[in-house]
């Protein structure tokens, strides 16, 4: 059974325009991009009408809370989240109820995902057991069950020689190691940064070195052991320089930044509301500004959601005890192309790259590229018309973000998994 989109608008990398192409799909794979209007014949068609026409996005760091804590998500409404805003292939992190640090909830994932996920998705497992930071999980075991790599994210790895023996491992492997960056004693019970919001409203704040102190031990970590080592959600102008010094130098070190940290500071914060809250928090308007040069110079790799539901009743205990995170599937192309290809900052190439090519490249998947032989993964965009962001309307069962009643552009319309549609208006 072939299926034909026509009438498309493909980047094209070379003449840096928008170019009217036929896209033929067969066996699950993409068998032809033609400018010529095809004969059809008895195939399906999905006529484009001259949206923008793209290979799925990738989002590399996901919360699904599936297992246990269904009651923020799950596996089904998340993947669902995920198909609407555009992405065809996501990457869950081990913070479940029990974490992702066995062979068989790395398989519940797998499983379930392909029972009733609209997406691919792809699951990281824990580093250490239960993500205490004592014990390391068994990665060989893991590795064979599926996981993609290892990370304890929502905590940073206090110990440095823990550390160094994950990345050792990992190495062993083939395998990368995926940091959520964070000094535990330099942060202490805060909730936002330490900045002008923390101090107009009495706040302790959580400071940058917490973050950066975590990438400056890990590069010299991943130097010393080889490592692909990959920065979780950077937001401060000392991790990028210190990533940026690490590449300079050879170090197998990639990042990932999230499209809050490049949009919104802490003086963007209205009030003590918990939907502006998340981990890391909002930064100063220097680090956005640094964290957009990172982008720019290649620095920083991909741009990821870090979709992180919670519940209205978490989220209303308020800006200091509701737990950090805010949802991000269903705003983040929106975002990202109003703010930065709108506004001529960005070519659209540069940002689809970003989240399609890069985070394909940065982690060795099939995916990412509108190629004949590349999966049937696409995703069609209006680029034109104007929509507000409501998040009631969310398919996630979150609907927890600072971005609510905002206008935005560039609404993915339709998603084709292995080219089925598995998200269509
Ligand atoms: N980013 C967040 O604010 N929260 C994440 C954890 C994490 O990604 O560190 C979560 O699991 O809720
Ligand atoms: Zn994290």
């Amino acid at each position: 059974m072939s299926l034909w989109i026509v009438n498309g608008k493909v980047w094209d990398n070379e003449t840096k325009e928008l170019q009217t192409l036929h896209i033929r799909i067969e066996n699950k794979q993409i068998a032809e991009l033609t400018a010529e209007l095809p004969d059809t014949g008895s195939a399906e068609v999905i006529d484009a009408q001259g949206k923008l026409v793209s290979a799925g996005l990738i989002d590399m760091h996901v919360h699904l809370r599936d297992p246990g804590f269904e009651y923020k998500e799950d596996i089904e409404t998340g993947t669902l989240a995920a198909a609407k805003g555009g992405f065809t292939t996501i990457a869950c992190m081990p913070n479940t109820r029990p974490v992702t640090d066995t062979p068989d909830t790395v398989k519940y994932i797998l499983n379930k995902a392909k029972d009733k996920g609209a997406v691919k998705v792809l699951p990281y497992a824990a580093i250490t057991k239960n993500e205490l930071g004592r014990e390391l999980t068994d990665f060989a075991a893991l590795k064979e069950a599926g996981a993609i790599g290892f990370t304890d994210d929502g905590v940073g790895v206090q110990n440095a020689q823990m550390m160094k023996d994950a990345m050792a491992l990992a190495h062993s492997l083939g395998m990368p190691i995926i940091a959520h960056c964070e000094d535990d004693s330099l942060v202490v019970g805060a909730a936002v940064t330490d900045g002008k919001f923390a101090r107009e409203n009495g706040l302790k704040g959580i400071p940058n070195e917490s973050e950066a102190i975590h990438v400056g031990r890990d590069v010299l970590l991943a130097e010393a052991t080889g490592v692909h080592y990959h920065v979780c959600h950077v937001s401060t102008e000392q991790s990028v320089r210190l990533i940026r010094l690490a590449k300079q130098v050879g170090i197998q070190v990639t990042a990932e930044v999230c499209p809050h940290h490049l949009i919104l500071s802490d003086e963007d914060i209205p009030s003590l509301d918990a939907n502006w809250k998340m981990n890391p928090p909002l930064r100063s308007p220097r680090d956005v500004q640094a964290v957009i040069e990172g982008i720019e110079d290649g620095t920083i790799d991909i741009i990821v959601t870090d979709h992180a539901p919670h519940s209205a009743e978490e989220k209303a205990r308020g800006m200091l005890l509701a737990p950090f995170g805010i949802t991000g599937f269903e705003t983040a192309f929106p975002l990202m192309y109003t703010k930065f290809v709108k506004t001529g900052k960005w070519s659209l190439g540069f940002l689809l790259e970003r989240m399609t090519s890069e985070p394909a490249r940065v982690f060795g998947l099939s995916s990412g590229r509108l190629e004949a032989g590349a999966p049937a993964d696409l995703t069609l965009i209006d680029l034109v018309n104007e929509r507000e962001v409501d998040p009631q309307s969310f398919v996630s069962k979150g609907k927890n973000t600072p971005f609510g009643g905002w206008k935005l552009q560039g609404w993915p319309v339709l998603t084709i998994v292995d080219g089925t549609v598995a998200w269509s208006e």
